[in-house]
């Protein structure tokens, strides 16, 4: 059956091409980004929903999304996500970073001038017939200083169109490098250097405890008297109120706002302030970028659903198109090798170890590791996936170790995963042969090679004659036929494994039964 998507957002149409193009059923039902119960009453026969900021994607809705796999945000801000809810949940949550960040950069330098010559307002004044000349003073832009709080993506294009307009650009951002600073032509200071210095401040950082209310009343005391204050970026970046009275008493000349506290704006203690502009949340409305976000956020959650490659997930590590294929394989290893591990644990896991060796040390290990951890989680936990187990380990305080050695040994890839508990620790290895399939190489150091089967049955015994007859004959009675019986040793008359796929589900009194005979020491089914 093709997945199905639905599109609960305005998003441009050339995105349900798209997805038409990629074999996936698709429904445009925009109206339903605005109604969460029909949204609610829906969700749940979809694989992928496609968003922009009016779905508000909860908890609640996550919670119906009984097959979603993947949500794509088209544009940047996923403050309309509960991440925490589809991580948890094994739902991917994908945005499109770069597609309109021109657009809503060129909008705050839009607002600059706008405030700078108070063009909206001179505007009104001038198509209502009273000429204004002398009421309408500006300030020029060139030698000014501009004051940048945040400097990523959009940032930085403020700051590369403001340092062309002949601005001085300071940027406060504690994660701008003073590498990257130096290349952008920026001067990295500290926040109350840049609210002394700038004649504009603008705000590019997303929405969070550290920059919620960042321009507060005591940081606008910190500011020049005249100073222009523009956000393109996020409602609550600024404390409203106290803007208003820094507007209202002169003290702050103009702001340009995009984004308020509070979205759809009807009503904000902003409006009507001196020299206030302000836009219903355009910042990344051209058809350019709407464009751009449709057709990246389309392309993604079809490569998601049709080929597994993960782009720009804010969740889960990324797998390129290019790689997903050739990764597929090692997926299912890493997958298998942690399942074997898991189903073998029955204690508490302190510690998981992965150690990739050969040409597998140079893979997106990150994906692998969160699939070696959904196999080990699954036999507890059902539900998990690689994009809820990373998360779901940390949150059990199990620590997750992962060595990567280049060297190549009797395999060209080599994968060991090591399970350490309370009592014990336990490593299975493996590899993927030329066939493309995962095949078990080693048990607690013993070498054997098998391949996963849906049933199999592991043994540990003592390495004495007698053992194999008395168990075969076991098997045949139990009416249980052996696909293949692979055998290990530690050495003669030492520890013995036996790894044997069988053709359907071992019965628990066979499993006694085989506990019972004379030399074994556990006896294991396992599923995969
Ligand atoms: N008005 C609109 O329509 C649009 C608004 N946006 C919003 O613009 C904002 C910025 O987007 P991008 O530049 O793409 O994001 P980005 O992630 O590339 O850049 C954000 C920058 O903020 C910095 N930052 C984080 N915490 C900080 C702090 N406490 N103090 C100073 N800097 C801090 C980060 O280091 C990063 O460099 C986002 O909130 C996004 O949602 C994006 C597109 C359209
Ligand atoms: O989709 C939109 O119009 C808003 C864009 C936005 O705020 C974002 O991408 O963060």
């Amino acid at each position: 059956m093709a997945p199905r998507v639905l599109i609960s957002d305005q998003l441009s149409e050339a995105a349900i091409q798209i997805f038409k193009n990629r074999g996936i059923d698709v429904d445009f039902r925009p109206e339903l980004g605005k109604d969460k119960d029909a949204l609610l009453a829906v969700i749940g026969e979809y694989d992928g929903l496609a968003i922009r900021s009016a779905t508000k994607v909860t908890e609640k809705v996550i919670a119906a999304a009984t097959r979603l796999k993947v949500i794509g945000r088209a544009g940047i801000g996923v403050d309309n996500v509960d991440i925490p809810a589809a991580t948890a949940k094994g739902i991917i949550v994908m945005n499109t970073p770069f597609g309109n960040a021109i657009t809503t950069a060129e909008h705050a330098i839009a607002m600059m001038f706008s405030l700078a010559r108070q063009i909206p307002a001179a505007d009104a004044s001038t198509q209502a017939g009273k000429w204004e000349k002398s009421r309408f003073m500006g300030v020029e832009i060139t030698g000014k200083t501009l004051g940048l709080i945040g400097c990523g993506n959009i940032g930085s294009i403020v700051a590369d169109r403001a340092i062309g307009l002949k601005m001085k650009v300071l940027a406060f951002d504690p994660f701008l490098s003073a590498e990257r600073a130096r290349d952008l032509g920026v001067e990295k200071v500290e926040l109350d250097g840049l609210l002394a210095r700038a004649d504009f401040i603008t705000l590019h950082t997303p929405l969070t405890d550290k920059t919620r209310n960042i321009i507060s009343a005591d940081a606008l005391m910190k500011t020049k008297r005249g100073v222009y204050i523009i956000n393109c970026a996020r409602g609550g970046l600024v404390d409203e109120v106290a803007l208003r009275a820094a507007l209202d008493t002169g003290h702050v000349a103009g702001a340009g706002f995009d984004v308020f506290v509070e979205e759809p704006a009807k009503e904000n203690v902003l409006f009507g302030a001196p020299n206030m502009v302000c836009t219903p949340h355009l910042g990344a409305s051209t058809e350019e970028a709407q464009e751009n976000v449709a057709l990246q956020v389309a392309e993604q959650i079809s490569d998601y659903l049709m080929s597994g490659a993960v782009i720009n997930a804010l969740n889960m590590p990324s797998i390129s198109a290019e790689e997903a294929p050739r990764l597929t394989p090692f997926v299912r290893l890493a997958e298998q090798l942690g399942s074997f591990a898991g189903q073998l644990t029955e204690t508490g896991i302190r510690k998981i170890r992965i150690e990739y060796e050969g040409t597998i040390a140079d893979m997106n290990t990150r994906a692998l590791t969160a699939a070696a951890l959904t196999g080990v989680l699954t036999p507890v936990l059902q539900t998990v996936n690689m994009v809820s187990a990373p998360v779901i380990a940390r949150e059990r305080d199990i620590q997750v170790e992962e060595v990567r050695r280049g060297q190549m040994g009797a395999y060209e890839t080599y994968m060991r995963l090591t399970i350490v508990t309370d009592r014990q620790e336990r490593s299975v290895a493996g590899t993927v042969f030329a066939d493309g399939k995962p095949r078990i190489i080693q048990v607690k150091g013993i070498n054997m090679e098998a391949s996963f089967g849906p049933y199999m049955l592991y043994i540990t015994n003592e390495d004495k004659p007698g053992f194999i007859g008395k168990f075969g004959s076991l098997l045949g009675e139990a009416g249980i036929n052996i696909a293949t019986f692979n055998l290990g040793r530690t050495g003669p008359g030492g520890d013995a494994i036996a790894l044997l796929e069988v053709d359907g589900e071992v019965p628990a009194a066979t499993l006694t039964a085989i506990e019972s005979l004379p030399l074994v020491k556990q006896a294991k089914a396992l599923k995969f």
